[in-house]
Formats: structure tokens, sequence, C-alpha cells
């Protein structure tokens, strides 16, 4: 097993999702579950591996399969251990069919070290082919074709780094599925492990490692129409009101489904805690943040006075690049994993619509900002247009008064601007000035007015 985690782990540090780039791995396996063996003799594995490399171990999900023969030329080859030919998992026919046919099948597979079982929705279809959808960042996507069943194409997002507790992405959208919306891709299942873990009581984890849902082939997302509206200065009004009521209309559905709690002063307060905490570690990584760090400070102050809309179950992370625009069925939401730079554990609490509102604003713009970047174009009045009508739409469908809570509602935008700096001067430090302008913005038009 020793040889084989060092050779996981050389090639584990060459792909996307390996999380401590940079780092030699220090691999080891803590569990192993058989998914099942294909008709040609191909086995499907799923490795859990630690690294212990980093400060703070990573967990990850290797899949993986044995194939006695070599695959002439294929990319997918990760080692030669133990007489056979390792393949990576998402990349091969083999693991791709078993793990849709562990999750459909709700099949309990008891592996070394590992458990895992499968929990399905409704039934899939037989697989006739399937491809790693291109783009594969923290996570792997596979789009399946199937047949003989409800849906024709099928996607199962593998998590490659895992942790214990629910993850959003799959609760969140099993209860839009339980709870009937068609406002985003229904959900066909996902696959659950339990594995050891001694720094918790109980002694082991538990924790989803994938989920599969419809596939909608051939849609564009939101932020491509948005830029391809933008660049031809065509009006986004009537699109941006849909997609504010899609939006309504997920909250509602999550807030029926998954608890819902009356907000206090206390909620508010903590809500401005966490706003200040980001800002701070925001301060020291951002030049631009830190500079105007007071003068945000004082915007979160000035929201404290406001009254919170109830908690509940929200996206978390919304933004124009979350949302499929489907002819037939319209705006679609995606991708409920929540801001990968805030600890998974914090991503499922009740929180305020107004964040997912927040975040869809800043994207408007963004598109104006990413515009004035690449070519100069100036955007701004067909951003502003289309965050009003997205705002309208969003009342229109929910009833929630969102302008009379506008100091809170700025202070949410100010906070996923805090947000967007860090995130873009880790990823795109070429676009940290999009966030920043924004974060001025909202400074200058929430100053008291003078005299
Ligand atoms: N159900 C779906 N139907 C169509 N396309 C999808 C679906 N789910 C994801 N996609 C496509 O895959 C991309 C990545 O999916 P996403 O859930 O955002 O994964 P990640 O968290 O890895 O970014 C999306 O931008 C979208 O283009
Ligand atoms: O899609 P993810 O869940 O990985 O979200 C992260 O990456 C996004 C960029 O891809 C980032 O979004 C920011 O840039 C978008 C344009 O590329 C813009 O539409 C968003 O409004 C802006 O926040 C997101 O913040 C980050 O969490």
């Amino acid at each position: 097993m020793d040889d084989v985690a060092a050779l996981l782990g050389a090639w584990m540090m060459r792909q996307r999702w390996y999380a401590t780039k940079g780092r030699t791995p220090r691999i080891r396996i803590i569990g192993t579950a058989r998914l099942g063996d294909a008709t040609d003799g191909a086995r499907s594995f799923i490795h859990l591996v630690v690294d212990e490399a980093p400060e703070v171990p990573v967990l990850y999900q290797v899949p993986v399969v044995g194939r006695a023969m070599l695959v002439p030329d294929s990319p997918a080859l990760i080692c030669e251990a133990g007489g056979e030919y390792l393949y990576d998992g998402p990349h091969d026919p083999a693991f791709t069919a078993a793990l849709l046919d562990a999750i459909s099948g709700e099949r309990a597979i008891a592996g070394d070290d590992v458990s895992m079982v499968g929990t399905a929705f409704g039934a899939s279809g037989r697989v006739v082919g399937s491809r790693v959808l291109g783009g594969e960042q923290s996570n792997t996507s596979i789009v399946y074709d199937l047949e003989g069943g409800p849906l024709p194409f099928v996607i199962a997002k593998v998590f490659r780094v895992l942790h214990h507790g629910e993850n959003p992405d799959v609760t969140t959208q099993a209860a839009l599925t339980q709870g009937g919306s068609h406002r985003a891709p229904p959900l066909v299942g996902y696959l659950t492990a339990t594995w050891p873990d001694p720094g918790r009581d109980s002694g082991t984890a538990t924790g989803q490692l994938a989920f599969a849902q419809e596939f909608l082939p051939g849609l564009d997302d939101g932020w491509r129409v948005a830029l391809r509206a933008a660049v031809d200065a065509e009006s986004f009004a009537d699109r941006a009101y849909d997609l504010g009521i899609a939006t309504a209309e997920v909250h509602a559905t999550l807030a029926r489904v998954l608890p819902a709690t009356a907000a206090g002063p206390d909620d508010i307060a903590d809500a401005l805690v966490s706003m200040g905490a980001r800002l701070s570690v925001a301060t020291k990584e951002v030049p631009g943040v830190a500079a105007l760090a007071e003068s945000i400070s004082a915007v979160y102050s000035a929201a404290a006075e406001g009254d919170l809309p109830p908690l509940q179950r929200i996206h978390g992370d919304l933004h124009l690049g979350q949302a499929l625009l489907s002819p037939e069925r319209g705006w679609m939401l995606i991708d409920f994993e929540g801001e990968p730079l805030r600890p998974m554990d914090e991503r499922s609490r009740p929180d305020s619509t107004l964040r997912d509102i927040a975040g869809m604003l800043r994207s408007f713009d963004y598109v104006a900002g990413a515009l004035a970047n690449t070519d100069g174009t100036d955007a701004r009045d067909w951003a502003s247009e289309a965050r009003r009508s997205y705002v309208d739409g969003y009342i229109a469908s929910s009833g929630f008064d969102v302008r009379g809570h506008r100091l809170l509602l700025d202070a949410f935008e100010l906070d996923k601007a805090v947000y967007e700096a860090v995130y873009e001067s880790r990823s795109r430090p070429t676009w940290v000035g999009i966030p920043l302008a924004a974060i001025e913005r909202l400074i200058a038009r929430s100053a008291p007015m003078p005299g």
C-alpha cells in the first residue's frame, strides 16, 4: 500500500484539484472501497487518502480503476502498481458506470475502513457514454449519456476534497428536488461515505463523495449570456427580472423545506461580526481593502440599526455563472456549494436571503467591470438597469421589501466585494480592481448626505 500511496501522491500533485500546490504530498491511504468490477475485468475502487504534507492535513477522494492490460495512449494512466495499471476513475468508463450504479442502486458498500451508501431520488438509465467536463478544478464533473431511463443526460460531481458533515451542494439541491422546484436540475442521487477520524469523539466522520443530477446540454450560463448582451449594448432588464423571480422561487422552496428562523438583533450582530472578521483577514491580504477598511466598518455599523429578514438556507455564492438559461425552462440555479473560501461547516447554516441578492447584484457590476477591463466599454448604465430589474423581479415574486433593507443590502454587497477582493488577489490579480471600485462606490453612496 505504501508504494501505491507514494505513486498516487506523485500523480496527485500534478492535478488541478490538488489543494496545496507547490508542496510535495505525503500520502496515507485511510480507507478503500471496491465499487464493482466491469465485464472486461476492470476493477473500480475509491481510495480515501490523507495528505499530511500541509499544516492542516487534507482528505481526498481518489477513484481509480485497476486494469490488467495497458490502455494505449490513455492520458488517464496514474501508475503501474501490484501488477496492474491504475487509471483516474472519472476518466474511465468502468468507474463512471460503477459510480452511477452505486448511487441509483442505493447500494451499501463495505470496504476496508470505509463504508459507502447510495441514495437515489429516481431511476437514471443505462450508461452509453461518459466524459469529464472541461475546466475541472476543485471537483471533477462527469457527464453521462443514458438510455432507457427518464433522463437522456446526467452530470455527476465528484468532490475531490472531503469534509465531515453535510455538503450543501448535495443537501440544498436534494431539498429543492424534494420540494418540487423546477429552478434547479433535479437530483438523481448521491453517494455518502463513513471513514475513520480519530479527531472526532465518535472516531468516524461522514460526508458526501459525489452527487448526480440532470444535465441540461448546450446551455449558456448567465455570465456568458449577460456578457454578450452587454457587449451588444442590449438591455438585460427582462432576463434580470426573470432571474430575480427564479432566485425568489428558490428561496421560497428552501424556506418551506428546510429550517427557517426569525432573526433577532443578535443575528444582525452576528452577521456584522462575521463581516468584520472577513474584513480584517482581507485587510492583511489586499492593500486596497486595507486602505478603505475604516469606511467599510462604518457602513457595517450603520447597518446594525436595520432589521434582518428571517434566516433560511440560501444558495450561498450566487452569481451569474451559477445560473443556466434554458429556452424552455427559464433560469435554473446550480452549484449550491457556497463560497469556496468559507469553512464547510458554516455553509449550511441558515443565512440571509439578502446575501444571495447581493451576490447577484455584484455579478451585474462584474460584467461592467470585465468589459471596462478588456476594451474600455462603459456598461455601467447597462449594469444599473439589470440590477434594478433583478430586484424588481425578486420583489414581484416574493413580496419581500428588498429596498426597505437598503443599509443591510449594502453591507452584504460590501461583504461580498471584500470576499471578491481576496478571491481575485489570489486567483486573478488583474481583476482585483473590479471589487475595489465597487467597495468605493458602496462606501460613497452610504455616506451621510452633507449638511
Ligand atoms: N446540471 C447541469 N446542467 C448543465 N450544465 C451544468 C450542470 N451542472 C453543472 N453544469 C456546468 O458545469 C459547470 C461546472 O459546474 P459547477 O457545479 O459550477 O461545478 P464547480 O463547483 O466544480 O465549479 C457549470 O458552470 C455549468 O456550465
Ligand atoms: O464559481 P465558484 O463557486 O468557484 O465561485 C468563485 O469563482 C467565481 C469566478 O469564477 C467568483 O465570482 C466572481 O467573478 C464572476 C465573474 O467571473 C462574477 O460573476 C461574480 O459576481 C464574482 O463574485 C466567485 O466569487 C468565487 O466564489
